[in-house]
């Protein structure tokens, strides 16, 4: 990431609203904030499919949840924060089951960019199909956005719930309801 830009712009930002840069309380913040975007868009370097290229032996053919995986990311149209929870569910086939790390480090790599929220969701079923090819993927992210509640249409509270389903999931209801009903207990 280009730093001394990042800098440059923030400073710039600064003086564009009325403020002073060189005042002392606002002395170190443009070095501060670019090291805060170096930090929340570090997933613009990594490629979730790369979590993937490992897997286990396992033969379990039944379905894996990880539920409740807290997330935070920066809404692309206003740069501010959207957060909530991620849930990532998949039926592997026999030998091709992943590290549950490696589900909740894939909604980590997609949020980390200036993103959608609808986009992180499929994103992260699409990398789990096309590296581990399993039975089917079910992805669910619920999440408040920061540009609707401080800015804008002003509604806190209100909540964006996404999902992306994709082979058996998509296939059969009956697999939907029962991640569903896992996430909801
Ligand atoms: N689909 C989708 N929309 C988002 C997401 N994050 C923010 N938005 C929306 O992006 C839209 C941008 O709309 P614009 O009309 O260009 O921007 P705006 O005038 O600031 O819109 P308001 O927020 O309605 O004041 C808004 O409706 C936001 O709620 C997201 O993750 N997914
Ligand atoms: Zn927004």
């Amino acid at each position: 990431m280009d730093k001394p830009k990042l800098e440059q712009a923030i400073k710039m930002i600064l003086e564009a609203i009325g403020e002073d840069p060189s005042r002392e309380g606002l002395l170190d913040t443009p070095a501060r904030v670019a090291s805060m975007y170096e930090e929340v868009f570090a997933g613009l370097k990594e490629e979730p499919e790369e979590l993937f290229s490992v897997v286990f032996s396992e033969e379990h053919e039944e379905l894996v949840l990880v539920k409740d995986i807290p997330f935070y990311s920066i809404c692309e149209h206003h740069l501010i924060p959207f957060y909530g929870h991620a849930h990532v569910a998949y039926i592997p086939k026999s030998g091709r089951v992943t590290g549950l790390s490696k589900l909740a480090r894939a909604v980590e790599i997609l949020s980390k960019r200036p993103q959608l929220q609808e986009r992180i969701t499929a994103t992260v079923a699409d990398a789990i199909m096309s590296k581990l090819d399993p039975h089917g993927v079910m992805i669910m992210i619920e999440a408040e956005h920061m540009c609707m509640t401080m800015r804008g249409v002003k509604k806190p509270g209100a909540k964006t719930i996404t999902t992306a389903v994709r082979g058996v999931f998509a296939e059969y209801p009956e697999k939907r309801a029962e991640v569903l009903s896992m996430i909801r207990t």
